[in-house]
């Protein structure tokens, strides 16, 4: 995909312009593997331009590390054609994906991002421990989270459930809203400023896409699972910093959509702990809770004490964490082999040394 380059942008025919040479400050809208895609940092909104990475794909920070650009990110351009990506600037909040293994780094999915939006619905009852989990995230990630709980029209007390949510949810702001009615919408709207960048997490379904379509005031998102072309998600396919009301954009990445799920298996414990208790009561310790004989996840399930829907989310985390265990497992296993191998062959060197 190309966009204006920033030539076309800030010249005229053949005169150079009185800018040229100079750098613009510029926010990330995609990272592509040769290019970026920015607008000025003081126009979000604006169309984005394509400018070329360095060779190594990598950009200066202000202490001299070189590292990915990521959406969010503020950098310098030199307008030509094509423009150039000189610098990063530092970033004041990064939202991290949890490494997969003890040996990979973390990756940082969004940078600037001033608000997580939490976002969880009231209906089926929202979870607590997910909610915890998010805001775990948020707080490191060096954002303001606020907590969104959805679907207010769908539940007789919202206030009271927004007022328990709100006790694991210290310092924390939490709103109780419906798209379908509009309830609590404002105190959210009002966070929406010029240059403010959100994310909004959660799980899916909880209604992330028709809140964001709500403060934007336009459908920037597929709803309810439906997906705008065949390719993306959003019906905004080019750029992942979306513009949004007055003047604030979100990050909506694969990266950003992702965060959070790649579980960590303590994680998964403390928030599944009731599925943990009853495993740990199948009569099999390797049990699956598929259709072994005295499995009490099922039994849970079948009884009504286990819904459904929460033994299908730890399914797909668990096997999110087995894979990324597995990964891990692979790259130590990796690691460890290439260790024996310059092990070995010292030995052999020195034995060599050694012979007469
Ligand atoms: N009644 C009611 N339904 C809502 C509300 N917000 C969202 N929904 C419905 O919830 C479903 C999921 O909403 P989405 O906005 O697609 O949820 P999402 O979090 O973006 O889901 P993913 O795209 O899977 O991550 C849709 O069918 C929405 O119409 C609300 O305030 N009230
Ligand atoms: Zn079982």
């Amino acid at each position: 995909m190309r966009g204006p380059s920033y030539r076309r942008r800030v010249t005229t025919s053949d005169a150079p312009h009185p800018d040229a040479g100079a750098l613009l400050r510029a926010r990330v809208v995609r990272a592509d593997r040769g290019a970026l895609h920015v607008v000025p940092d003081d126009d979000l909104g604006a169309d984005a331009v394509r400018a070329e990475l360095p060779r190594d794909g990598l950009l200066p920070l202000p202490d001299g590390t070189r590292v990915p650009a990521t959406v969010g990110d503020v950098v310098d351009v030199r307008p030509g054609d094509p423009a150039h990506v000189t610098a990063l600037h530092a970033r004041r909040t990064a939202v991290v994906r949890d490494s997969a293994g003890r040996t990979s780094l973390e990756q940082v999915v969004a940078a600037n991002v001033d608000v997580v939006l939490v976002v969880e619905h009231l209906d089926p009852d929202p979870d607590l421990g997910r909610v915890e989990r998010l805001l775990t995230l948020a707080w490191r990630s060096g954002a303001r989270p606020v907590v969104v709980l959805t679907k207010a029209d769908l539940v007789p007390d919202p206030d009271g459930m927004a007022a328990e949510v709100a006790q694991v949810a210290i310092g924390v702001d939490v709103h109780a809203v419906s798209v379908v009615d509009g309830t609590g919408l404002d105190p959210v709207r009002a966070l929406l400023a010029p240059g403010v960048a959100l994310v909004a997490v959660g799980p899916s379904g909880a209604g992330k896409s028709s809140l964001v379509n709500a403060l934007a005031g336009r459908d920037v998102m597929a709803t309810g699972g439906r997906r705008a072309d065949g390719r993306g998600r959003h019906t905004t396919t080019h750029r992942e910093l979306v513009p949004l009301a007055g003047g604030a954009v979100l990050v909506d990445t694969p990266g950003v959509r992702g965060v959070g799920l790649v579980a960590a298996p303590d994680a998964l414990d403390t928030t599944f702990a009731d599925v943990t208790d009853l495993a740990a009561r199948c009569r099999f310790a390797d049990c699956a809770h598929v259709a072994e004989p005295g499995c009490a996840v099922r039994e849970a399930v079948e009884s009504g004490e286990l819904p459904e829907r929460r033994l299908a989310s730890w399914r797909k985390l668990a096997r999110e964490a087995a894979y990324a265990a597995r990964r891990s497992d692979a790259r130590l296993a990796a690691e460890e082999r290439a260790r024996w191998r310059r092990v070995m062959r010292d030995r052999h060197r020195q034995v060599r040394h050694q012979a007469p």
